[in-house]
């Protein structure tokens, strides 16, 4: 085979480099009305509601309708919202069967991914892209998300699965499914609030991610299996569970105040991120945490746990003092978690639990008005070059 090879030998034009955003930072992708995050107001808006006042009136059921529907729910449309979403938790037994086939020592972020992904693969109505079969996806996801993350939390500690019960609320109810009774108000209404606060966040990496595979035309289950994936990195969800997994390093009780400051000192020396800390788009503080510390305070007086709370703000008072830089929602969450029961590894599901709301509403504004994502990219690999003649005889 002969190769026709260029013979000019103009001189290569170098090209021009252009301005380069790393990470899409400071880069306005879309318009969004789903959410807004100010960081000069330190505000964040859901559907133009604080999400301070949603947390303090209004239920996870509420905002999970106003951030699909981008109104509050009426009394009978949450009615409605409520017979719908309790009709739907009971897990199906073929999602169960995956979940059994997967070993506990799996990553249950693992777990959860695989999850959503058989309900996709289940469901009929998969390709069905039109907004009402979207929104009763996103009404499934979200009920079932309760019963398979208290599920593989009990299944790690060799407990059986627990039914839904209809007669309480989500987060009373997916409480119950994990620890088998139902717990006491101070704790259903600290959940409530972490999961208002996790709902929503505008371009953060795993709804960017959603909004990318949406925006091949691809369906809704596949979105939110790569959010999940996108949401498990502790530069992202993943953080909460590494809180506690410093907090364990560290060691709560005594003289943990001087432990949290030495570890700092080595963590920093080491240039090593503090899982919990910074943020892209917050520069003096996330809006979410206020709201959150004081679920988690009530939470530490409730199960009188004030050596937590030694630690915890020995670690923040330290990096504020060292980096100026403040807690994520991820700080005060973990340590919440924590006290209400969940293991560690329960974490971050929970986020998706919380955020396949989000998502959601992300995926249906991106497919009302589309365009496929691509961004471009400059090459700085090796110059152009040729593959040499073959010689005579070479066989392909
Ligand atoms: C719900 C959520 O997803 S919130 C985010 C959860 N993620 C975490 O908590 C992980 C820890 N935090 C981080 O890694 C970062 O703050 C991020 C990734 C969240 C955002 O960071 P970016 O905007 O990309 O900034 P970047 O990582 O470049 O940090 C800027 C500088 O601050 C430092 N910095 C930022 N966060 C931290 C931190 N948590 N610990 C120590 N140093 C930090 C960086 O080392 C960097 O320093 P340098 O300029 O000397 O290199
Ligand atoms: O917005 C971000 O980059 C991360 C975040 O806080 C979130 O997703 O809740």
């Amino acid at each position: 085979m002969t190769i026709n090879q260029p013979t000019h030998t103009a001189p290569v034009q170098q090209p021009v480099v252009p301005e380069i955003h790393r990470g899409l930072a400071g880069v306005v992708a879309d318009t969004t009305a789903v959410s807004r995050v100010n960081p000069d107001s330190n505000s964040l808006l859901y559907r133009g509601y604080p999400v301070q006042e949603l947390a303090a009136q209004k239920s996870f059921e509420e905002v999970a309708y106003l951030l699909w529907h981008g109104e509050l729910p009426d009394d009978v449309q949450l009615a409605a919202f409520e017979v719908a979403e309790r009709s739907l938790r009971r897990l199906d037994h073929s999602v169960r069967r995956v979940i059994d086939e997967i070993p506990t020592s799996a990553d249950p972020m693992d777990v959860v991914r695989t999850a959503v992904s058989v309900i996709g693969a289940n469901d009929l109505s998969t390709p069905d892209s039109s907004v009402e079969a979207n929104l009763a996806k996103s009404l499934r996801l979200f009920a079932q998300l309760p019963a398979i993350v208290s599920y593989d939390q009990r299944r790690r500690h060799g407990l059986d699965l627990v039914e839904p019960r209809d007669d309480l609320g989500y987060s009373a109810n997916f409480l119950y499914m994990t620890f088998g009774e139902v717990q006491e108000v101070e704790v259903v209404e600290a959940f409530d609030v972490s999961m208002i606060m996790y709902a929503e966040h505008s371009f953060n990496a795993s709804t960017f991610t959603a909004r990318v595979i949406t925006s091949t035309l691809s369906d809704l289950y596949s979105a939110v299996t790569g959010a999940i994936g996108a949401l498990k990195g502790p530069l992202h969800g993943g953080a909460n569970e590494a809180v506690m997994h410093i907090f364990s390093e560290i060691g709560l009780g005594d003289g943990s105040a001087e432990r949290a400051e030495l570890w700092l000192e080595d963590t920093l020396a080491h240039k090593r991120k503090v899982m919990g800390f910074g943020h892209r788009v917050y520069k003096h503080g996330d809006s979410r945490v206020p709201t959150m510390h004081a679920a988690l305070l009530t939470l530490i007086d409730h199960f009188d746990r004030p050596d937590l709370l030694d630690l915890y703000e020995s670690l923040a008072d330290g990096m504020k003092t060292r980096t100026g830089i403040l807690p994520n929602l991820d700080y005060p969450a973990g340590p919440a978690y924590h006290l209400m029961g969940f293991d560690t590894a329960s974490f971050t599901p929970i986020f998706v639990a919380a955020r396949v709301t989000g998502w959601t509403a992300h995926i249906m504004e991106q497919l009302a008005a589309n365009a496929l994502i691509r961004p471009l990219s400059f090459y700085n690999g090796t110059p152009e070059r040729h593959v040499p003649p073959a010689a005579d005889g070479d066989v392909l």
